[in-house]
């Protein structure tokens, strides 16, 4: 299907988006080998994934959907706070982990690194209950912003300094549904970048 094509079965939310930039097979390659690898480098270690809601909906279901060995599946959620708050390192926790992860594998899985700040904040958070490791992998990376130096073990892709949508990231909680990373029009997309 052509890229036009693809838009035009999403209706409106197609007719929002200016490019696709990922495409749905792209990154269910990309997903693919990320679970393969991680299915290699956590054989015998029952790891517990942990994600952030809600962006990293789709990732955590497809990724688990790839690893063959068991593993167990957590979720956080924090409160939005503007980024002037997030700067200053206020990251609220609302939804804690049910899960205890002391002396446990944690491979934490992100949908998008921007400034780091977030993610930057629930390591250490995590780091103080003593897992017996800790380890990132991380779909969407944009470095141009990065405040904070993130070790990512494991890497998708490097995407350019803009905004996007889709594959559970929203804009204004909308756009998450669509299978494919792309840039909203101009007029949709107002004061971002
Ligand atoms: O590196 P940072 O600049 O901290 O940005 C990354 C954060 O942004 C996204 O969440 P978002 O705030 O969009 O919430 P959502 O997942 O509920 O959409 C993403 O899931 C990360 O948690
Ligand atoms: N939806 C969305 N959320 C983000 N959080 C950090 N960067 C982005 C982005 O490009 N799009």
């Amino acid at each position: 299907m052509t890229n036009d094509a693809i838009l035009a079965k999403y209706g409106e939310l197609g007719r929002d988006i200016r490019e696709i930039l990922i495409t749905e097979d792209q990154i269910r390659q990309k997903v693919l080998e990320l679970g393969e690898r991680i299915s290699q480098d956590y054989a015998d270690k029952n790891p517990v994934l942990v994600g952030v809601l809600k962006g990293v909906l789709f990732l955590m279901a497809d990724l688990l959907r790839v690893i063959t060995i068991p593993s167990e599946v957590d979720f956080l959620a924090v409160a939005s706070y503007s980024a002037e708050a997030r700067q200053r390192g206020m990251v609220r926790l609302i939804k804690d982990l049910e899960i205890p992860i002391d002396g446990r594998h944690v491979l934490f899985v992100e949908d998008v690194i921007d400034t780091g700040l977030t993610l930057g904040y629930l390591l250490r958070s995590l780091r103080d209950r003593n897992p017996a490791s800790l380890e990132v992998c991380v779909l969407f990376n944009k470095p141009a912003h990065r405040l904070i130096d993130i070790p990512l073990k494991y890497k998708g892709f490097d995407l350019p300094d803009r905004f996007v949508v889709g594959y559970g990231l929203d804009y204004n909680e909308k756009y998450r549904n669509l299978p494919f990373i792309g840039v909203l029009k101009p007029d949709v997309l107002k004061g971002k970048t």
